[in-house]
């Protein structure tokens, strides 16, 4: 069925409806939930008295939005730390014969103290990108060891955090940095092992803002320039610095292994080099992270165990071809294990039919957040879905748009979705795979306090983050 067929679709009242983007299908039942886009234990219960809405964890939504109100991050423990085990598994399986392979939780999808510490629990690596990433993993006991440390304009005090407190690896990206790190090591009288990270030419197929392997950013030292080889060559003349490896990272949300396979290759060829030349077997080799998750029904993400067998078949291969042993490898997924484990739960406050030219109508649903709890629609034009999740409903769809309440009319939160016809305000929706930048890159744009992220599990739940109040934003403010 084609839009302008969809008569049951349009907003009541209007003969058609907006434009519907090409991967979205109408759906013969609002009601049923694509289990690729979910937490785990997201389910849509059949009976009881909370019949018809979304249970998380055992808790249904209904109870969790009177108990910690709406909008709130609901994020499944069980889902998301099933997750890094099977990334931790599927790596260390893929390249058991070589002597295995780490898994960095990439923080800056999310992180708080908990989260560290469940990292930590089952056996990944953390990956920090500031001094404050950094402190919640020391707060939350990581051991400094296998810490990393990543960014391209690591501040004094944050090189200084990292090297006082022994964290395992400091990716070094740019030639001014070196001088810095190996000035704090020489203050520490620590020897402090780096990696370089390298701009390996790849263009990686993603939102432009996402792309960070191509020549023309910010991040790395450029391969084809010879600036990766001007930093391997300075730090091994440094006693201050161990070199541990090359780092690469192409990017974020990308589905194949083909940018990763160009990348392995680039930076193999350069480990290589740095034997011939320097007679320097190093011992690692990070690959970064960026691996796809479904945020809507166009999405097919490959399983951790795909990705690790994919990965391992190219870097085993390559390896055999340039005649070298196999480093250690390291990835850093971030998305790939938060993102699919929280969703959004937001209370609808109106409901809007707005006309468009040629009889047409968009409906807006509005919601009680927006761009301050996810700017990822806004910054990349990042499509989400969504469903009813207070009650179930046999109304017709209607395709909606699901905007916040700041002051700002690209405050899109879905920019399509079919709901319900009767969705109303009082209402509960639930936007999924939120867990990943979206609670991390919140704002208080407009002073509307970012929400709690509460942990469920087996029944429970657990405020890990709370919400911000009111007194918190006013306790900035001086004067
Ligand atoms: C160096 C580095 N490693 C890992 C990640 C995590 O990426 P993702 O969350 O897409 O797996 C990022 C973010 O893109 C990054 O910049
Ligand atoms: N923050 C981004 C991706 C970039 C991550 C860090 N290099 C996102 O929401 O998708």
């Amino acid at each position: 069925m084609s839009a302008h067929e969809a008569g049951a679709l349009h907003a009541p009242g209007y003969g058609s409806v907006a434009t519907v983007p090409a991967w979205l299908r109408p759906p013969d039942d609002t009601n049923v939930l694509l289990p690729a886009l979910w937490a785990r234990t997201v389910t849509r219960l059949t009976q009881g008295g909370a019949a018809g809405a979304l249970e998380v964890g055992g808790l249904d939504v209904v109870g969790l939005a009177e108990r910690f109100g709406t909008p709130a991050f609901i994020l499944d423990e069980t889902d998301f730390r099933s997750r890094a085990t099977a990334f931790r598994d599927a790596f260390a399986e893929a390249f058991a014969a070589v002597g295995g392979a780490d898994v960095y939780y990439a923080g800056k999808a999310f992180l708080c103290t908990a989260v560290a510490r469940w990292v930590a629990e089952d056996g990944l690596h953390l990956d920090t990108c500031s001094g404050g990433e950094l402190t919640v993993a020391l707060r939350a006991g990581v051991a400094p060891e296998r810490i990393a440390l990543h960014g391209n304009n690591k501040l004094d005090f944050e090189i200084d955090r990292a090297v006082s407190n022994g964290v395992g690896r400091i990716v070094v990206d740019s030639l001014t940095e070196i001088d810095r790190v190996a000035e704090a090591a020489r203050r520490y009288g620590v020897r402090q092992p780096v990696m370089v990270r390298v701009t390996v030419g790849v263009e990686a197929h993603t939102h432009e803002y996402m792309s960070t392997a191509h020549e023309d950013q910010k991040f790395g030292l450029s391969l084809s320039e010879g600036h990766a080889a001007a930093a391997i060559a300075k730090i091994l003349a440094l006693p201050e610095l161990e070199l541990r490896g090359l780092h690469s990272h192409i990017g974020s949300q990308i589905f194949d292994t083909g940018g990763f396979e160009v990348a392995v290759r680039r930076l193999l060829d350069l480990h290589a080099a740095t034997k011939v030349q320097h007679g320097v077997d190093l011992p690692e080799m990070d690959l970064g992270g960026g691996y796809g998750i479904a945020y809507t029904s166009e999405h097919d993400p490959l399983e951790p165990k795909a990705l690790a067998d994919q990965l391992a078949a190219i870097v085993l291969r390559e390896c055999r071809g340039l005649g070298i042993d196999v480093p250690r490898i390291s990835v850093e997924p971030g998305r790939a294990i938060a993102g699919p484990s929280a969703f959004t739960l937001y209370r609808v406050g109106t409901v809007k039919d707005v006309p468009l030219d040629g009889g047409a109508a968009r409906r807006y649903v509005s919601v009680d957040g927006g761009m301050s709890d996810n700017i990822r629609t806004a910054l990349y034009d990042a499509d989400y879905s969504c469903t009813l999740a207070s009650r179930a409903s046999s109304a017709g769809p209607v395709l909606s748009r699901v905007v916040g309440k700041h002051c700002e009319s690209g405050d899109v939160v879905v920019r399509d979705e079919f709901l319900p016809s009767d969705v109303a305000p009082g209402d509960l929706l639930a936007v999924p795979a939120t867990g990943a930048y979206c609670r991390s890159m919140a704002s208080q744009y407009n002073h509307v306090p970012r929400p709690p992220v509460v942990a469920v599990r087996d029944g429970e739940a657990r405020v890990i983050v709370r919400r911000e109040t009111e007194d918190d934003l006013l306790a900035l403010d001086v004067g």
